[in-house]
This record gives structure tokens, C-alpha cells and sequence, in this order.
């Protein structure tokens, strides 16, 4: 089952919102959809679900289109929240799973054992209004997998939750992700995709800029990081052959260079100075390629 797009495109009036993107997520792959904000995600999101129409280009999941209001199949996990405040967590899965398809035995079976695995169990009748803005998360992101789909849409699933429950909920996306469902995965948070997606792309204003393997992208990057940690005053590698930003920690610098050879003689140019307990050198972070590709044009 594998999620397709062809060319797409996303005009708003004169506004290119996505411009050209073609993209193919196959069965358990949990694929990483970033870009700054503005960039076109969510639009690209809204197209998928058939929420929006595209402009131009073709989506296909499994060959055909899909239509979000009537698969059973689909899970999305909006940006913008949506819960009743006023009904009880179960009432109100029972009313999500039923537009999804399930019966009530089957809703509440699954909503217990969600729960349980969440380690809220006493939230099954407590009325949405009552949870905190993390625990509502929680209750939502249930709401979006209740159902098994085999295509889940999460857009910034982890904003809002504490470190405990942003491993929790990771582990039951990789969870998911290994039972066969396709995951497409927005965030802003670098460190949760080099984590849990292998393949990604990076759109900038509606276009895709990088995009491939997370291993095959930091390769080609070509420039990497270079850890020193000593209690030297290495300020004066910002002006060595090669360097292209240095920055100060208590305890040493980290040094992005322009290729792997550039260590070499900074290695050379530390000898004779004070001790150095740490010389590694590091693959760009994604966050470094964000960066670079993006700048801090954001909208
Ligand atoms: N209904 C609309 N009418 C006109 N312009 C729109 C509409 N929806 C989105 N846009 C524009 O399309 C562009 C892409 O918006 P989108 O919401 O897809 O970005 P995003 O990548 O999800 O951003 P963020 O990370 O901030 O959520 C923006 O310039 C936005 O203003």
C-alpha cells in the first residue's frame, strides 16, 4: 500500500502554496515532511486526506484516491486540536471510532487498553475539559489510531508533551509503524525525525529541497561536526582553513567544517596546546541541513 505524489501542486489565488512535489511513502515507513513554517505542509496534508483540492499533479494510496470522510484506513493527526471539551474521553471516542467505522464493545476495548498503556486509566470518564493540554494529546492521538489505520498522518504529534510522554507516544508510533501502517510525520523537533524516520523531505516555500535516505542526505552534505572538548581556549580555530561556524560550549566548541579532511589540521593546529579530552567528528545534524537549506527565511 503506498502513498504517491505526482507533481503536485497547490496554487491559493497567485500563491504557489506547494509547487511540483512528487513523493512516494511505501507500507511501514515512517516518512519525515518538514519545512519551516509556512512551507506547505499541511496544505500537502489536507490534499492526501482529500480535504483540499490540488491544483495539479496526482495522489494515489493503493492505487486510488482518498477520500478521509469515508476510509476506514486513515488516521490524521491535525496541527489545530479539535476534542469536545464537554464529553468524556470514552463518549467521545465511541462517537470518533463509530465515524470510523467500530462498534461500541470494540472502541471501549481498545480505548482500555490505550489508556492503560498511556498510564492513564481513570481518564476513561473524565470530560476532555478536565485533562491538561498534554493529557488532551494523548486522548487525541488515540482518537487518530483507535481504528488500526494503515495510513497515519501526524502533524507535530509531540508539541505540548513532557520528555516521559514524548517517549511514550514514540514508542507506540514505531509500534505502529512496525504492524505495517504507513506514517507520514511532521515536526519541527529535528531530533524526533533523525530518530524514527528513515526517508524525508524538506520543502521551502512549496518546494521540495532535500530529499532522500537521512543517511544518504547527511553523506552528501559533505560538511561535518567536529567535537573538542579541553580546557583550552580554542577561539582561535574560527579563522583555521576550512572552518564554517564555530560554536562556544563551557567545556570546549563544536566546530562545523567544510569536509572530513579539515579535522586533519585542526588535529595538526591543536598539538603543543593544553590537554583535549574530546576530538570526535560527527555527521551533520538534520538540523544543520535544515538550516543551510532553509536559513531562517521563515514566513
Ligand atoms: N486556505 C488558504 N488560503 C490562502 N492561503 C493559504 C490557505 N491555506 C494555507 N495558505 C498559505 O499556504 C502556505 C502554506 O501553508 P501551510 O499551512 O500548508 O504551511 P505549514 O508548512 O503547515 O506551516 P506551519 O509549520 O506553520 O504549520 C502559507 O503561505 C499559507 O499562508
Amino acid at each position: 500500500m503506498t502513498l504517491v505524489l505526482k507533481n503536485v501542486t497547490k496554487q491559493f489565488g497567485s500563491h504557489k502554496a506547494v509547487d511540483n512535489l512528487s513523493l512516494e511513502i511505501p507500507e511501514s515507513e515512517m516518512f519525515g515532511f518538514l519545512g519551516g513554517n509556512g512551507a506547505g505542509k499541511t496544505t500537502t496534508f489536507r490534499m492526501i486526506l482529500g480535504l483540499l483540492d490540488r491544483t495539479d499533479g496526482e495522489i494515489s494510496w493503493n492505487g486510488e484516491r482518498i477520500n478521509y470522510g469515508k476510509s476506514h484506513l486513515i488516521g490524521y493527526l491535525p496541527e489545530e486540536r479539535g476534542l469536545y471539551p464537554k464529553l468524556t474521553v470514552k463518549e467521545q471516542l465511541i462517537y470518533l471510532g463509530k465515524l470510523r467505522g467500530m462498534n461500541k464493545s470494540g472502541v471501549v476495548k481498545e480505548l482500555e487498553s490505550w489508556l492503560e498503556r498511556f498510564k492513564v486509566p481513570e481518564y476513561m470518564n473524565k470530560k476532555v475539559e478536565e485533562l491538561s493540554k498534554g493529557n488532551q494529546q494523548k486522548i487525541q492521538f488515540i482518537s487518530a489510531i483507535i481504528h488500526k489505520p494503515k495510513l497515519l498522518i501526524l502533524d507535530e504529534p509531540f508539541s505540548g508533551l513532557d520528555p516521559v510522554n514524548v517517549e511514550m507516544l514514540k514508542e507506540a508510533v514505531v509500534d505502529l509503524k512496525e504492524k505495517g501502517t504507513s506514517i507520514v510525520f511532521s515536526s519541527h523537533r529535528m531530533e524526533h525525525v533523525e530518530e524514527l524516520c528513515e526517508h524525508l523531505c524538506i520543502l521551502h516555500k512549496g518546494k521540495p529541497v532535500v530529499q532522500g535516505s537521512l543517511r544518504d542526505i547527511k553523506r552528501s552534505f559533505g560538511r561535518k561536526n567536529l567535537i573538542i572538548r579541553g580546557d583550552e581556549d580554542f577561539a582561535f580555530l574560527k579563522d583555521h582553513p576550512g572552518v564554517v561556524s564555530y560554536k562556544k560550549y563551557m567545556d570546549g566548541c563544536t566546530i562545523q567544517i567544510e569536509n572530513e579532511d579539515v579535522s586533519q589540521t585542526i588535529f595538526s593546529a591543536l598539538q603543543g596546546k593544553g590537554f583535549i579530552r574530546k576530538f570526535e567528528l560527527e555527521e551533520p545534524s538534520l538540523n544543520d541541513i535544515f538550516i543551510e537549506k532553509v536559513g531562517a527565511s521563515y514566513e
